[in-house]
């Protein structure tokens, strides 16, 4: 995998406020927590990627002399904190969730326990970073949860936004469900399947359909999907197909992973047309894949239709996640250590409940129901609370309190969802391949419900506060909240 410097990669005012913090003598040790408010395109889940690459920006961080000529030539960085910058490593603690992991609104999926000025300056790459794989790793597990068990190829490169966002997300597709990608780079870089058909171009480079066809299928006679729509699919494209299929059957060429792709025109009519047409010349295992600006939506209703598809190209709606382009993981801080090691809860207050941050340094379990191994609720909790699946566990809900449940001692078994990533500097985690993680990550769907899954109105996955937490977060919010009304200047 090649590794770049990304150090500059961030908002001027991390480096701003790093300053502030220098100038100021801060090296408090600080918690953030970043988490997600809101699941990309209403969905009942999201699934967690990305943090291989925030491992690798983290290990590289370093300011080069021509990134400290640079910060200088801005002329609002001293010297002596450019000098600071200039010996710069991270030297604090990283815990997340593994990638491919099923996650939920306001939980913690990544945080940092480091000096002030560290925590602060990895906000925005480790947001940009996990933001977009995320949404992409969740967008194609959307897609793939449409196309049933159905290979579903990422053909988006042409279409994302720039070369980092289509070698990512092909990244992110492939440990959402994809089975391979059409980006050779992102093949090559994260070792996954590059898969691919031809273009109409292709057919039309030649006097005819047949010809181009032919020549197609003696270069790759193991894999051999032609694409049957660029005059007329039903009339010569499948015609001609079929014809092909023949003489290399009659040339005894075994016939495997072979068939046809569907571009244009009524999906579930062509292919119904098409699947009949392939079976009656005996090739009933030949493939109808196709494309043509497909989402979870359209794949969900060409099923329902009864399309003949069992293989799928998806770009455009896929690579950008046309429906909902951000995922809106945030950074917030959420704990300031004192002078004997504890930590001290930090809270933002709004007027929208939704937005009053969990304070304290924190961790995520998650419970499952023993029996059925699916999800019953996830619980943030204070790092320091022992849970003991054996005894009753009194689970609320922290907006509404009175919409409890109890968990009887026995029923349900416990994870910690946070590992440690890296511990004072030093990275202690090795990240799977990408394949493992796609593998990990249809075994961690397999833990939902599929009403977890469906797409319009999904019920909702739990995420509770432990009734410690609950009563730290209230507590802070009081105080809060009196300081505050108190420094307010009276209504007259
Ligand atoms: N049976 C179907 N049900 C719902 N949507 C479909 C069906 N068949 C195709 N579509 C979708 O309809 C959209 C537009 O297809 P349409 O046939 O209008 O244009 P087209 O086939 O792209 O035409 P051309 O490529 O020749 O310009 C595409 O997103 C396609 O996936
Ligand atoms: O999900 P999609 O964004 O459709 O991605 C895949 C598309 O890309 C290619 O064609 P291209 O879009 O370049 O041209 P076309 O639309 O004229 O077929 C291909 O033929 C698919 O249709
Ligand atoms: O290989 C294909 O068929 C392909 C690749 C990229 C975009 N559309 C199709």
């Amino acid at each position: 995998m090649r590794t770049q410097n990304l150090t500059l990669l961030t908002d001027l005012y991390e480096i701003t406020m790093m300053q502030g913090y220098f100038e100021t003598g801060n090296q408090d040790i600080v918690v953030f927590d970043t988490f997600y408010r809101e699941t990309p395109s209403g969905g009942g889940y999201a699934v967690a990627a990305g943090l291989e690459q925030v491992i690798d920006y983290v290990k590289t961080l370093q300011f080069t002399p021509d990134d400290i000529r640079y910060l200088r030539s801005l002329n609002i960085f001293q010297e002596e904190f450019l000098k600071y910058l200039s010996n710069f490593r991270f030297s604090g603690s990283i815990y997340a969730v593994p990638e491919g992991t099923v996650i939920f609104p306001r939980e913690p999926i990544v945080k940092i326990v480091a000096p002030i000025m560290e925590a602060q300056l990895l906000e925005t790459a480790v947001l940009n970073i996990i933001n977009h794989q995320s949404l992409i790793a969740t967008k194609a597990s959307r897609v793939c949860y449409a196309a049933q068990n159905d290979g579903v190829m990422e053909f988006g490169l042409r279409r994302a936004q720039g070369p980092d966002s289509g070698i990512y997300g092909a990244r992110a597709a492939v440990i959402g469900g994809c089975c391979g990608t059409s980006n050779v780079l992102a093949g090559q870089l994260f070792d996954i399947p590059v898969k691919g058909t031809h273009a109409h171009s292709w057919i039309m480079s030649f006097p005819d359909e047949y010809t181009a066809f032919k020549t197609y299928a003696k270069l790759y006679p193991t894999a051999c999907i032609l694409l049957i729509d660029t005059y007329d699919t039903l009339k010569s494209g499948v015609p001609n197909a079929i014809r092909i299929f023949q003489e290399m059957k009659a040339a005894g060429i075994e016939l495997k992973n072979y068939g046809v792709r569907l571009d244009s025109g009524d999906l579930a009519y062509l292919s119904k047309k098409v699947r009949r047409m392939l079976d009656e010349a005996g090739f009933e295992d030949a493939v109808i894949s196709a494309s043509n600006d497909l989402d979870e939506y359209l794949i969900e209703s060409l099923k329902i239709q009864g399309a003949k598809i069992t293989s799928w190209g998806v770009g455009t709606s896929l690579i950008t996640s046309r429906d909902c382009p951000a995922f809106g993981g945030v950074y917030k801080l959420a704990a300031i250590q004192d002078k004997n090691g504890n930590f001290i809860p930090k809270i933002k207050l709004s007027e929208n409940t939704e937005k009053v941050t969990n304070p304290g340094n924190k961790t995520v379990y998650r419970i499952y129901d023993k029996e059925s191994k699916k999800i019953r609720a996830d619980l943030i909790c204070l790092e320091e609370e022992v849970f003991n699946s054996e005894e009753d566990l009194l689970l609320f809900d922290p907006n509404a309190t009175w919409k409890r449940t109890l968990l009887t001692g026995g029923t349900y078994t416990m994870r910690e969802l946070l590992i440690p990533i890296f511990d004072k500097g030093k990275c202690i985690y090795t990240s799977p391949s990408v394949m493992e993680i796609q593998e990990y990550c249809t075994k961690e769907k397999d833990t939902l419900w599929n009403e977890n899954m469906r797409f319009v109105n999904p019920a909702e996955i739990y995420v509770d506060l432990s009734d410690k937490l609950y009563h730290l977060k209230n507590k802070v919010f009081n105080e809060l909240s009196e300081a505050k009304y108190s420094q307010a200047p009276s209504r007259v």
